[in-house]
């Protein structure tokens, strides 16, 4: 690609992506649920976020390392769990894990994945994490949690916002359908059966969820997971200091502040206005990662000085693996993490550490 159209920021690979996806596709990756009011809320929400830098400190030397349950990290920008890579990739999971490792960034493998746990396993250079949906059947989420840990996978993370799929009425339009060839090949094929039985509803996402996923779940169920696995728990979906306490009290060992990208619930609040009051009340007991709207490494370095201890991009690392493989992956992730690196520099913060919350007016 000439250097006239290289991608400079992480919204170009949005236009370059495109070109290389079916509308459909494109309208499941790039569509909210409702009017998509938390969506479009979710970045505008970071438009009105204002830094306060500082003069005369020694930013020579930018460092980006981190480190989450003791797994270090070359930069606090991660991967969102995000089912079925094949729709923009013929090699999935496995291109996305590949470029992930390549800037030695997180991945949360999805449980919707389009590739069996072991192959992104054995493509990963870089650590991985599982999320997972509660399925109503137990015995599925066993034996996924056991393969997973098999294959080292390193924490896993419960989606909470979804009991059942968002209103996305592109999706409904398009009666939305997974193509030959892409399928969530770790569950059980008689959950899958199960889905399209019962696929009358909208699109063939929302069918799925309605027979699959246990709605009839609480707090008290979380004992079940924990007993299951020694490796961290973190909670997906927190968006409420009521919430983030409670998860506390339930013993799990860190959250997502996020709306799903605003696919779920519409006109929920954007994340990055609800990272400072689940910061506060979790008190510094386990770590607080977000998503949701992230396109800038402003973005990250605002949501860092909120409190948060990491952050999960989406949508761009979809656009990345669409434009270009498992390099387009790494190139986003290199691009965001250059863009944090440029924002810490003129900020006079040379390390992550020193980003706190003065760093953003009230
Ligand atoms: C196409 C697509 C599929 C997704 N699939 C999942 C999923 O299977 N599990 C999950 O917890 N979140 C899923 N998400 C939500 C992401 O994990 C994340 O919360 C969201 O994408 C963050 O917002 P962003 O896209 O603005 O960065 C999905 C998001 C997209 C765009
Ligand atoms: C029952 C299949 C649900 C896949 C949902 C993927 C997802 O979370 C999304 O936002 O889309």
């Amino acid at each position: 690609m000439g250097t006239q159209n290289a991608p400079l920021r992480l919204t170009d690979y949005r236009d370059l992506a495109a070109g290389h996806v079916t509308r459909p596709v494109w309208d499941f990756v790039d569509g909210g649920s409702g009017d998509e009011r938390t969506l479009a809320a979710n970045t505008a929400a970071y438009d009105h976020r204002r830094l306060r830098p500082r003069i005369l400190t020694d930013v020579d030397k930018i460092d980006t390392r981190t480190a989450l349950f003791g797994t270090p990290l070359a930069t606090p920008i991660g991967l969102a769990p995000v089912a079925y890579h094949r729709l923009l990739h013929p090699e999935g999971e496995v291109a996305t894990v590949r470029g992930a490792g390549a800037a030695a960034a997180l991945t949360v493998v999805g449980i919707f994945a389009s590739r069996t746990l072991e192959d992104i396993a054995r493509a990963a250079g870089g650590p991985l994490w599982l999320q997972l949906y509660w399925l109503r059947r137990r015995a599925v989420l066993e034996q996924l949690i056991d393969r997973a840990e098999a294959a080292g996978y390193e924490a896993f993370v419960v989606t909470l916002d979804a009991k059942r799929i968002g209103q996305r009425l592109r999706d409904m339009r398009n009666g939305f359908t997974l193509p030959e060839g892409v399928a969530a090949v770790n569950v059980d094929p008689a959950v899958m059966a199960e889905a399209h039985q019962a696929h009358e509803a909208d699109s063939a996402i929302a069918a799925h969820a309605e027979t699959s996923f246990d709605r009839a779940l609480t707090w008290d169920d979380l004992a079940w997971l924990r007993a299951r696995t020694s490796k961290p728990i973190l909670l997906k979906g927190v968006l409420t200091a009521e919430d983030a306490r409670l998860a506390a009290e339930h013993g799990v060992d860190g959250i997502v502040v996020s709306n799903h990208g605003g696919r779920q619930l519409d006109n929920a609040v954007p994340t990055i206005d609800a990272l400072e009051e689940c910061v506060q009340a979790v008190a510094g007991t386990m770590p607080v990662l977000i998503d949701g709207g992230i396109r800038r490494g402003t973005d990250v370095f605002t949501a860092l000085a909120l409190g948060a201890s990491a952050v999960l991009i989406g949508r761009p690392f979809l656009w990345g693996l669409a434009a270009g493989g498992a390099e387009g992956v790494t190139d986003v992730l290199r691009l965001a993490t250059s863009e944090l690196e440029h924002t810490m520099t003129l900020m006079g913060t040379p390390t992550l550490a020193d980003i706190d919350r003065t760093a953003v007016r009230p």
